[in-house]
């Protein structure tokens, strides 16, 4: 019998452009384990696996240098480009040359342009004004067509304030570390006021990294509910507050088990009260030095 799967939901952006609301990432489990010269083919074996289980959102970063192997996954996967939402962002030593940057990312991928272009980390700028003329130069990188989508990563209200006093263009989107032990809930209404789409990496933080924690025995218990494990519903506690998560994993069946994060719906008492139970925890995984600089400031 023909396997039956759940489509995975897109969500609209505010240029107009759709979505997939489960990414696939290249950044942690898939830091290169070879030279940086050479192929990687357990990245490329790692994309090509979840693009056939149906992954079409795959998040890339010069930081990450696996666009080589993104680029020759999205060529042997056979997938036609336009199904797939492809993100690379530019490392934080090259937001002096963004165009350059670009160019150099898409030749690596083999593509014409990228779905979602965002500048990986504000943390290199020291004014308002470098922060403005950054994001200026995405918006020439729009403009010309290398990029669908426009956005950032990791910036807070202030930031986001910063660029927003002189853009074009809102950013289309910000990535950042969202789970119930890091809720951002002033950034994400934030993003809910000015049409900002979030993008969750870390979503799976609270049942790995951060456990134990105050929501262990609620997961557990909404796992059992939904027939599911504790990270699809991290997953699916994203999703249904429009944040589109950004997970991965080296292992195909963990890969197929988290689509089953499409399959279900959390009540929004549900959401309330991980919410609530969240918020006795703080945990951040990434960048955390960087941020303690940047709140300071
Ligand atoms: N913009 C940024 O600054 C930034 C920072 C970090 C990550 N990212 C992006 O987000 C992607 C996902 O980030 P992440 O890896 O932190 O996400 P995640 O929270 O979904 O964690 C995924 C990791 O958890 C592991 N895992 C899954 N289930 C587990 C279990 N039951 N027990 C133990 N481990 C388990 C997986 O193998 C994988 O290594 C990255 O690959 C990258 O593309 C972006
Ligand atoms: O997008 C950044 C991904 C990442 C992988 N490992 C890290 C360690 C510290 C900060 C960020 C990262």
């Amino acid at each position: 019998m023909a396997k039956i799967r759940t489509p995975i939901p897109s969500l609209k952006l505010n240029d107009g452009t759709f979505m997939p609301m489960l990414g696939y990432g290249t950044g942690t489990a898939w830091y290169k384990s070879v030279e940086e010269s050479k192929i990687d083919q357990a990245v490329i074996d790692g994309l090509k696996t979840a693009i056939g289980l149906g992954y079409t959102h795959l998040d890339g970063a010069e930081m990450y240098k696996t666009e080589p192997e993104l680029g020759i996954a999205i060529k042997e996967s056979g997938v036609p480009r336009e199904k797939l939402f492809i993100t690379t962002k530019v490392n934080n030593s090259s937001v002096g040359d963004i165009q350059g940057a670009i160019k150099a990312s898409l030749k690596k991928l083999q593509l014409d342009y990228v779905d979602l272009f965002l500048i990986h980390t504000p943390f290199w700028a020291k004014t308002d004004e470098e922060l403005q003329a950054a994001w200026a130069t995405m918006e020439v990188v729009q403009q010309a067509g290398l990029a669908k989508s426009i956005g950032v990563s990791n910036y807070l209200p202030k930031r986001l304030e910063a660029i927003l006093k002189t853009a074009k263009v809102v950013p289309a989107c910000n990535q950042i570390e969202f789970h119930p032990y890091l809720q951002h809930t002033g950034l994400l209404d934030f993003h809910k006021k000015h049409g900002i789409a979030t993008t969750a990496y870390g979503p799976l933080t609270a049942v790995t990294k951060a456990k134990p924690g105050p929501a262990d025995d609620f997961l557990a218990s909404l796992a059992k509910k939904y027939a599911v494990n504790e990270g699809e519903i991290s997953l699916r506690w994203c999703i249904d507050q429009d944040v589109v998560p950004i997970t991965t994993s080296s292992k195909e069946q963990r890969l197929s088990d988290y689509l089953r994060a499409a399959t279900f719906k959390l009540t929004q008492a549900e959401i309330k009260e991980l919410n609530e139970l969240g918020e006795k925890k703080h945990y951040r995984g990434f960048w955390a030095a960087k941020f303690d600089e940047h709140d300071r400031s």
